[in-house]
């Protein structure tokens, strides 16, 4: 039995028996691989991929939620799953919907800057556990750009998911998306046709393809067919599952590597400072956003030496082989990206961190550096991960001076399905009053 942090242990097992070896779960055979020549062959950006599924079966069905041809991440028919993927990636690309998720993330700090500030004045204790503000952010940033309603009855009852409780959660989420969904209809068809819409993704889902939204086309150049409420539904819920964590994750232990580093820190301020101005009241734009470019570079790193989501598994459909290795149709494998953000080959003096190397080389190796997954089930998310990212970051860096309580101490993290910071107390103390 082990009960370390099973992140670890999957990398020290990959660096004790190389890029390639296979471990039996009771009878199940899965083949583990941090090589990333042979993990390109699993990601080709084609459907005609023999890797098209990551798991064999989605735990949601066992709680009586069918997604079996409905939404993106746990679908496992290829023709329904192309459409979905089309839309949902094409909704959270648009312009649009991107100015209107960096407001909203705005707001939401704003809302944090407000509670932290009643909170110095009242009991002058400057010590935080920001692993619970920032989990909060994004439930509540998710929350309002998902479904366009903030997240007081939503994200407690997603954080609820995780406990013991959870098939009445989802079935309680189950109906409260089914709700909403049919009500958002009712209002929309009540708003005047020349009035502007929301730009949350719900309300985008259901008029994309309708005289009141925007059109997408399939490859082509045929127009794709307006969304029913079933896989609008299952769009919702993959969005919220996978965009929570994942998010406040990388954000949390982009925080760390940067407090742990003086000299990335204050690189971190002269940036927030000349870009965003050191006057507390004047608001961040959205087009600061890529001038934030040594703040990337520090999540790009951080991402690389921890990635939030460090191993995936993928399920072959037909017998293959992987350069001399011969498998059967079925077979599972599990891909370690955190090994292979680790290797030599590609990333030199691989423990120490630093940004710069995403600065120096701007044509990283697309097969070195996965932190949003490969191939055709690439993370449709990861502009707005990074986009929440790099604006929360920066608001935290521009309004506050940010200490770690113990700035020796390894990150406190777990693994689940992805690595999750435990804990990070820091001293936050207001800057530039
Ligand atoms: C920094 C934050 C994020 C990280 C690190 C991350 C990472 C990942 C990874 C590693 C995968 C699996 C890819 C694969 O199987 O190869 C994934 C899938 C996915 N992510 Fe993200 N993600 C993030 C944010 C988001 C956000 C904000 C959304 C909201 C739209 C999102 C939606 C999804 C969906 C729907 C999938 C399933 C894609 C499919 O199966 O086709 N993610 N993500």
């Amino acid at each position: 039995m082990y009960y370390g942090d099973l992140d670890t242990l999957f990398f020290n097992l990959q660096k004790k028996y190389g890029g390639l070896y296979e471990v039996y779960n009771g009878p199940e055979r899965v083949i583990w691989i941090g090589d990333a020549k042979l993990i390109k062959k699993i990601h080709i950006p084609s459907t005609k991929t023999n890797f098209p599924f990551r798991s064999r079966k989605p735990w949601v069905d066992e709680v009586g939620i069918k997604t079996t041809g409905k939404g993106i991440f746990f679908n496992r028919n290829l023709e329904s799953w192309k459409y979905n993927r089309r839309i949902l990636s094409q909704t959270v690309a648009l312009p649009s919907f991107l100015r209107q998720f960096f407001k909203t993330t705005e707001l939401v700090f704003e809302e944090f800057d407000g509670y932290i500030g009643n909170l110095l004045n009242v009991n002058k204790n400057e010590e935080f556990d920001l692993s619970k503000w920032i989990v909060r952010i994004l439930s509540e940033l998710s929350s309002r750009s998902t479904t366009g309603r903030p997240a007081y009855t939503l994200s407690s009852y997603y954080n609820r998911l995780s406990s013991k409780n959870s098939k009445k959660n989802i079935q309680w989420l189950n109906n409260y998306l089914t709700d909403l969904i049919v009500n958002r209809r009712k209002e929309i068809a009540n708003i005047p046709k020349d009035q502007v819409l929301s730009h949350d993704i719900l309300t985008l889902l259901i008029c994309a393809n309708t005289e009141r939204g925007p059109q997408f086309n399939k490859p082509g150049d045929e127009p794709d067919e307006p969304m029913g409420d079933d896989d609008i539904k299952q769009n919702l819920y993959d969005v919220i599952i996978a965009s929570i964590d994942s998010s406040s994750h990388t954000i949390l232990i982009a925080l760390y590597h940067i407090c742990k580093c003086p000299a990335v820190k204050s690189k971190v301020y002269e940036e927030v400072d000349r870009v965003l101005g050191n006057d507390r009241s004047s608001p961040m734009k959205y087009e600061d956003l890529e001038k934030l470019t040594y703040i990337e570079a520090c999540i790009s790193e951080s991402m690389r030496m921890l990635p939030t989501v460090p191993v995936i598994f993928k399920q072959a459909n037909n017998d293959d082989n992987l350069g001399d290795f011969k498998f059967k149709g079925g077979q599972e494998f599990f891909i370690n990206y955190h090994y292979v953000h680790h290797d030599e080959t590609y990333w030199p003096d691989p423990e120490s961190f630093k940004p710069e190397r995403f600065l120096e080389n701007k044509n990283i190796d697309k097969i070195s550096y996965m932190p949003f997954g490969g191939g055709i089930r690439i993370c449709p998310g990861r502009q707005m991960g990074l986009n929440s990212a790099k604006t929360l970051i920066a608001l935290i860096f521009k309004n506050y001076t940010v200490n770690l309580v113990e700035p020796d101490a390894p990150l406190k993290k777990s693994y689940i399905w992805a690595n999750e910071c435990d804990e990070l107390k820091v001293y936050l103390r207001p800057r530039n009053n």
